[in-house]
């Protein structure tokens, strides 16, 4: 089986007149099953890297494999495709929808023509017991408090059953108690069975990680 996330040499550069080099030379290889924490001082290009592996972004040189396939030579279209079959996304400040009510941004988040209509509100609600918030269904998310709403937004990341969740400080907004909770959330999905990788500032979180890599200067500076 290849690695579900492949990088070789890959670099990116913003801007052509004195290029801000975010990523240079970053090789990494992430399996199934892994839970791997991002860490390295600000603008040191954890969010680059995190928007290359989401297929949200292409590397300047290098290449990109996810899950076997060359990403970086596909269209935009079958780019989407691959992201929205294999990945789920988790952000710091949760991007739900807030004239939705929840059961709608998680039915929204079903992927049209790859599943059956009937069903999807059904699919929608056990996401959302998944993550323990099937009660505030039809509630709207500004009603609800942050940590609420990163579960909320955890159910959308799931309900098309990914391979992968890439978190970008899916903790950063939250105290640490609510924190700890959404820790403990993702660290069952990752037990049964998903891959985890979470862009963090805070060390907790690093440690809590399976696997830590350190960004240093868009390389990488430590992999343990
Ligand atoms: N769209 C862009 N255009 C130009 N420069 C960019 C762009 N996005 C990022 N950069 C630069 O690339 C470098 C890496 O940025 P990146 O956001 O990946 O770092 P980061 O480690 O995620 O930072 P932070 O922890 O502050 O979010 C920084 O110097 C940043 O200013």
């Amino acid at each position: 089986m290849p690695p579900l996330v492949q990088l070789v040499d890959v670099s990116r550069s913003y801007g052509s007149v004195a290029p801000v080099r975010a990523l240079r030379g970053v090789d990494l290889e992430v399996d199934s099953g892994e839970l791997v924490s991002v860490v390295g001082a600000s603008g040191s290009g954890k969010t680059t890297l995190l928007n290359i592996i989401g297929c949200l972004d292409r590397p300047t040189t290098g290449s990109y494999r996810l899950d076997g396939v060359d990403a970086d030579s596909l269209s935009d279209s079958r780019r989407a495709g691959l992201r929205s079959r294999l990945l789920g996304f988790v952000f710091q400040s949760f991007h739900l929808l807030s004239y939705r009510t929840v059961l709608e941004n998680v039915m929204l988040a079903e992927v049209y023509g790859r599943r059956e209509w009937a069903g999807r509100a059904e699919r929608a609600r056990n996401a959302l017991a998944a993550v323990g918030i099937e009660d505030r269904a039809d509630t709207v998310p500004t009603r609800l408090s942050g940590g609420q709403r990163q579960r909320v937004a955890i159910a959308r990341a799931i309900v098309n059953q990914p391979r992968m969740l890439l978190c970008d400080e899916p903790t950063g907004n939250l105290d640490s108690v609510t924190a700890a909770g959404i820790l403990e959330l993702l660290g069952g999905l990752y037990e049964a069975g998903l891959t985890v990788i979470v862009i963090t500032h805070d060390p907790g979180v690093a440690e809590w990680s399976q696997r830590q890599v350190r960004l240093v200067d868009g390389r990488i500076g430590s992999d343990r």
